[in-house]
């Protein structure tokens, strides 16, 4: 981390923002952080109070003398604070008008204070090697996480626990590439080959630890971002229905009109603590126009990279519409079948091996079921793979993959020297991810994404 701290962290300015949610609250919490703490404190409130200890005090304008509220103030002064810095709490009424007048106040302070750029607190934590990269943006899913499973997750990361793997593999490749080294410098005397071999061998070891890693990633990405699910079926099969009875509310238009639905229409939902996007599609048949085309052709699209299907048969009907069971078929275990407007009576009860379960939006029979065999399903979906490292976004997974990469070289390398340089390689991928090398083009990535007042 010391490459990347060390005074880039403040900048010198002092920062602050609401860090509680905006809206009407009871308390909301305006946090500063920055060298001209202890000042703009002593303007607002008199005086700088020890650190860590809360304690109860008017709030004044720091020119006119106007007391704004009475506000618990609590210090933490540098380096044992959230950012390294010099940094306040103020927990003040979380009425608009105080946190108003608050930050007008804290402006009037001068010495360089100013409000904050999203994510802005957590960056100055990193820059001072309060964290590493990968904790920050747990710190991130932290603050975003909807679902239990996503809320663990983040912690898990927000916590250390990428940063312990990833250290992990860096030290026993550094010390692969130590041994390499030497291998090379004392070739001539016998002990060169035995170096290589345990050099060989550490690396493989991360190899297979790496591999289990990226395998475990997809899972890691759908947790934090959410499962996909499907609804496919023929025109009028009952698709938007089923999607509003499991939304519990009017997400999609229903309409006795063939060919309603034309865009893919999602909506969030929490499955036994998963996130998962539930979406309604067009009707999958030969469209009668343009834009019917259009949201058929988003409907196969989104069906293919769904993580599970629910086909809806029309449970009246006589035999499946043959799109769905092509679907259906391309799926083994996949896809969860339904037979719908089972208050109509049902005719419908497996397609190809597929049971399909009777299911009616008018009378909810069935939903429940269908319900807890989508939770089940994506339940199994989260566990499979899990433990390990868990590499949550894109950009661990690059990072990774391109460092397993270096390590797949390494049998094949003619020189040493080459081993050497793919162990290097390996080592500065790893870096990346935990931001100790080429710091500046990942910061702007995963800062942009966080809100104010973190
Ligand atoms: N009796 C009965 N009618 C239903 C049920 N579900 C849907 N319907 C009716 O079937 C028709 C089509 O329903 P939708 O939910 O719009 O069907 P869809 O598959 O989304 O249709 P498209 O958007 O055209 O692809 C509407 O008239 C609904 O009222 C059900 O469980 N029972």
């Amino acid at each position: 981390m010391a490459e990347a701290g060390g005074a880039a962290g403040g900048g010198g300015d002092t920062i602050f923002a609401l860090a509680s949610g905006s809206g009407r609250a009871g308390v909301a919490v305006i946090r500063l952080s920055g060298p001209a703490v202890p000042e703009a404190l002593a303007a607002l409130v008199g005086g700088v109070p020890e650190p860590r200890r809360a304690v109860l005090r008017r709030l004044r304008h720091p020119r006119t003398g106007e007391v704004l509220d009475r506000a618990v103030v609590l210090r933490f002064a540098s380096p044992a604070s959230f950012t390294g810095e010099e940094v306040a709490e103020l927990h003040v009424h979380g009425g608009r008008a105080v946190i108003e007048a608050v930050g007008e106040a804290l402006l009037a302070c001068g010495k360089g204070i100013r409000p904050a750029e999203p994510g802005e607190f957590t960056r100055r934590a990193f820059l001072n090697g309060k964290m590493d990269l990968t904790a920050a943006e747990g710190i991130a899913d932290l603050v975003a996480a909807e679902t239990e499973a996503q809320r663990r997750q983040a912690l898990a990361q927000a916590e250390g626990a990428l940063a312990a793997t990833v250290a992990g593999w860096a030290e026993r490749l550094t010390r692969a590439l130590a041994l390499s080294e030497a291998s090379i410098d004392f070739a001539d005397d016998g002990v060169g080959d035995e170096a290589e071999t345990e050099a060989l061998a550490l690396a493989q070891a991360v190899e297979g630890e790496m591999e289990a890693a990226l395998a475990g990633a997809r899972r890691a990405e759908r947790v934090r971002e959410g499962f996909r699910v499907a609804i496919i079926g023929a025109p009028n099969a009952g698709k938007s229905s089923l999607l509003n009875r499991l939304a519990g509310r009017e997400a999609a238009i229903v309409s006795a009109r063939a060919g309603t639905t034309r865009d893919v229409i999602e909506v969030r939902l929490d499955l036994g603590g998963q996130a998962v996007t539930l979406a309604d599609m067009a009707g999958l048949r030969e469209a009668e126009d343009e834009i019917e085309a259009e949201g058929v052709r988003r409907a196969f699209a989104w069906a293919e990279r769904a993580d599970l299907v629910v086909a809806v048969f029309d449970g009246t009907a006589e035999a499946p519409d043959a799109a769905t069971r092509v679907v259906v078929s391309a799926r083994p275990g996949g896809c969860i079948g339904v037979a719908s407007k089972s208050d109509l009576g049902v005719r419908l009860a497996e397609v190809d091996g597929v049971p399909l379960l009777p299911v009616s939006s008018v009378t909810g029979e069935g939903i429940e079921r269908l319900a807890e065999a989508l939770t089940a399903a994506i339940a199994g979906l989260a566990e499979r793979g899990a433990g390990g490292a868990v590499l949550t976004r894109a950009r661990h997974v690059s990072a990774v993959s391109s460092a397993l990469a270096a390590l797949r070289r390494l049998p094949v390398a003619a020189l040493p020297e080459m081993r050497g340089e793919e162990l290097r390689l390996a080592l500065r991928e790893l870096g990346r991810l935990t931001g100790r090398v080429d710091v500046e083009d990942v910061l702007e990535v995963v800062f942009r994404t966080f809100c104010v007042g973190k």
